[in-house]
């Protein structure tokens, strides 16, 4: 009898779903027991994405709350926001531990969940139980939950560049304001003209401009941390590339501070953080520099001249945005080190 945590995932066909695969496999402490699929149950996993043949040879189950129950001691849920909402309290209260990669337990307010996604929320007994997981800021409250939120891919790159200096008081929240980019695997592999090869390629768009619904998320984790109100200015772009954020943070400086105490500020800060790396003066991170990894990079250019700082922060939106993160967490909740089965180097070239 294997001793290792027996793990489902819902969503096994889509890109958080796949990348979870990806990393699981070689997780010394976990047995992936399911992979679940609305649409293609009974169908090989390998048939749709070939390039597991060999390594993951089970058929794709079907969505039933007992059968993942008698199966497995934890689910991911990589589901499109409105599923989770139904099917966590589901896989819950069936007594299995949860986490949830969607944006359907971020947000604390039922209210402001339905301003944001247009979609109804979560009942408010379950939305209380979860916990939010951005691993480098929460991780002594992940210890031992049964059930996780994991953040969304721009809230991931856009907090940990910030959080820092916002905790030590140097910026003025007032004046935040965040330019992002994501590569298309963002939005998910069920979406079609969006990122439509001939709509994508050469081409560069902003779109959801201070309408997107992880403004939110942002703000609500922001307003802990400043212990008020914060709001932000946010626009989200789309880039022609597969993976990556970069999330470009423009704030007004409180006080004199330079590159390098921002640096110093920010290595005490993440100190012990296995994924979080702090560049060196006018070394400004690139998205490939992270690709396919679960690192976090952030650069600073505080420039005297105006008073602002800028800071430059990128992820891998599929792997510290959505599927490594939710491992870095499982780690967390189980009280492994942080970085099991997640200590690959990013790609390169
Ligand atoms: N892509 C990214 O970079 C990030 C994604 N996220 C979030 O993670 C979640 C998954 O994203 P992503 O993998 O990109 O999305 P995809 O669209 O690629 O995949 C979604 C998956 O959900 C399954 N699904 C759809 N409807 C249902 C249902 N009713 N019941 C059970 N399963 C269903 C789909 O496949 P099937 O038909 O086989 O069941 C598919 O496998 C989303 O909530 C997304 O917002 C968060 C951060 C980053
Ligand atoms: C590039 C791209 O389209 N990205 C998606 C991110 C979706 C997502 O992750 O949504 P939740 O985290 O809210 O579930 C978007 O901007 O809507």
């Amino acid at each position: 009898m294997s001793s290792k945590l027996k793990v489902a995932i819902v969503g096994s066909t889509g890109y958080g779903g796949v990348e979870l695969i990806r990393f699981l496999v070689h997780h010394p402490q976990v047995e992936i027991v399911s992979v679940i699929s609305s649409s293609s149950a009974g169908v090989p996993i390998s048939d749709g994405f070939p390039h597991l043949t060999d390594i993951v040879v089970q058929d794709l189950d079907s969505v039933d709350v007992h059968e993942i129950a008698a199966k497995a001691d934890l689910v991911f849920t990589a589901t499109p926001s409105g599923v989770s909402t139904h099917l966590v309290p589901q896989l819950l209260d069936a007594g299995l531990k949860v986490i949830d990669l969607s944006g359907d337990f971020r947000l604390r307010s039922g209210e402001a969940y339905e301003a944001w996604y247009k979609k109804p929320a979560a009942s408010p007994e379950y939305l209380k139980q979860a916990v939010y997981g951005l691993s480098e800021v929460y991780a002594e409250k992940l210890a031992g939950v049964s059930f996780i939120s994991n953040p969304g891919c721009y809230p991931t790159a856009t907090l940990l560049g910030i959080i820092p200096a916002l905790k030590a008081g140097w910026i003025d929240h007032r004046s935040l304001i965040v330019d992002a980019k994501s590569g298309v695997s963002g939005s998910g592999r069920g979406t079609s003209l969006v990122s439509h090869y001939a709509e994508m390629n050469e081409n560069f768009k902003a779109y959801k401009v201070n309408k997107h619904q992880h403004i939110p998320e942002i703000e609500q984790v922001l307003g802990d941390v400043a212990g008020e109100d914060v709001t932000i200015t946010f626009t989200t772009q789309l880039v022609p590339m597969t993976r990556g954020i970069m999330s470009t943070i423009y704030v007004t400086l409180k006080g004199d501070h330079t590159d390098q105490d921002l640096i110093g500020l920010y290595r005490d800060y993440y100190k012990g953080r296995p994924f979080v790396r702090v560049r060196d003066e006018g070394m400004w991170p690139a998205t490939k520099e992270v690709f396919g990894s679960n690192y976090c990079d952030i650069g600073f250019a505080a420039d005297a001249r105006t008073g602002r700082l800028t800071i430059i922060s990128v992820i891998d939106n599929v792997v510290k945005g959505a599927a490594g993160q939710a491992i870095q967490n499982l780690n967390l909740m189980m009280g492994w080190e942080e970085n099991l089965g997640l200590g690959f180097i990013p790609v390169y070239p």
